[in-house]
């Protein structure tokens, strides 16, 4: 497929997804909390009562709060920390030797505007990485590979000396957020009725990626539902994977679209992170759990800083509507994807020339 091709395609789905939206229903767009400190029980009937509720708001919102998550306080601002000295310490010739060009698959240091979705040039600058063999606490089982298939992992690191602890910080995070994840499949399971271990066998070896986002102070803070939007920090998109595990410093900024097509804002919660359903879960449930479009704007005059881990399944495994998600009434929306390909496809028509991570 060609760039402009995949880039149409981008545009009409999106274009299809906010036009699907009912807009004819009034009820409340505000997203749940969900405490899942039951979801530890050694009791069945506790992680049950956990699973309903995230059914319940991934078939409507497909956002919630995740409370009592088990990540300690300290890794969350340990890792923010980390974030807020690669954005605003670390030298711009030093940023240049990370730049993600070098990389294939989008690892490494994203400048401010390089990105656009839907046609909005970014203000947002990111540092992006992907999982590496020892951010697994359970060794895993030694089979990753990346997007294409190919075992290469792309990251790029700053040197200890420029940012020291940057990487270990980072690994202790991605592990703890790599557990939690595995969790959370769990009570997904559970939450469409399947067994607990349904997806075991697709995230021995996950492809999740991770990144810091940086987004600047507004210049000129708007309002939201201002007419237009100049500031844009992340355009309108969903996300590609299974569920997106949001951590953010205390500055708003993320707005997702309600039922009526207006964009709601989602302020950080302290103490719980935000989740919200990607487009495997959706194609896996087909349809019955929303991944639904949001942006970031942020129309404050702090700095944003943010860590979102794209819980992702095995790079080479099949995305295919689950049998319990189907029947003759309400047959299949999506074919069979591999998961690497699918989200290279996707990545692909999101710089701002149009030319891809993939272009040297
Ligand atoms: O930074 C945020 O708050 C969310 C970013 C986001 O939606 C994304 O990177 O997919
Ligand atoms: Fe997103």
């Amino acid at each position: 497929m060609s760039v402009e091709e995949a880039r149409s395609e981008q545009t009409t789905y999106l274009k299809l997804r906010c036009e699907s939206i009912p807009t004819n229903s009034e009820e409340a767009f505000n997203i749940p909390t969900i405490d899942i400190s039951r979801s530890f029980s050694g009791h069945l009937p506790d992680r049950q009562a956990v699973a309903e509720e995230i059914h319940s708001a991934s078939a409507s919102f497909g956002f919630f709060y995740l409370a009592s998550h088990g990540v300690s306080p300290t890794s969350c601002s340990k890792v923010l920390e980390q974030a807020e000295k690669f954005f605003k310490t670390l030298p711009l010739d030093k940023k240049e030797l990370l730049h993600l060009r070098q990389s294939k698959f989008g690892s490494g240091w994203e400048p401010p505007q390089y990105t656009s979705f839907y046609g909005d040039v970014e203000t947002k600058e990111a540092f992006n990485f992907t999982f590496e063999e020892d951010f697994d606490k359970t060794g895993g089982d030694g089979k990753w590979v990346n997007l294409d298939g190919s075992p290469d992992n792309g990251n790029m690191w700053p040197a200890e000396e420029d940012l020291p602890g940057f990487r270990g910080i980072i690994k202790d995070y991605y592990s703890e957020l790599l557990e939690l994840s595995r969790h959370l499949f769990r009570l997904f399971a559970l939450s469409l009725s399947l067994p607990e271990d349904q997806f075991d066998s697709v995230t021995t070896h996950p492809g999740t990626m991770a990144r810091m986002v940086y987004y600047p102070a507004a210049k000129n803070p708007k309002p939201l539902h201002a007419s237009k939007d100049e500031e844009i920090g992340v355009g309108a998109h969903t996300d590609f994977e299974c569920f997106t595990i949001l951590l953010s410093s205390s500055c708003p900024g993320l707005e997702i679209l309600n039922p009526h097509g207006r964009w709601v804002s989602v302020p950080p919660l302290a103490g719980t992170f935000v989740v919200n359903i990607g487009d495997f879960m959706m194609r896996w449930t087909n349809g019955l759990y929303k991944s639904t479009i949001h942006r970031v704007v942020n129309r404050s005059q702090e700095e944003r800083y943010s860590v979102p881990f794209f819980t992702s399944i095995n790079y080479d495994a099949i995305v295919e509507t689950l049998p319990c998600c189907v029947s003759a009434e309400n047959p299949t929306k999506y074919p069979p994807v591999r998961a690497g390909i699918y989200i290279l496809e996707r990545q692909n028509v999101t710089t701002k020339d149009g030319k891809g991570y993939m272009e040297k």
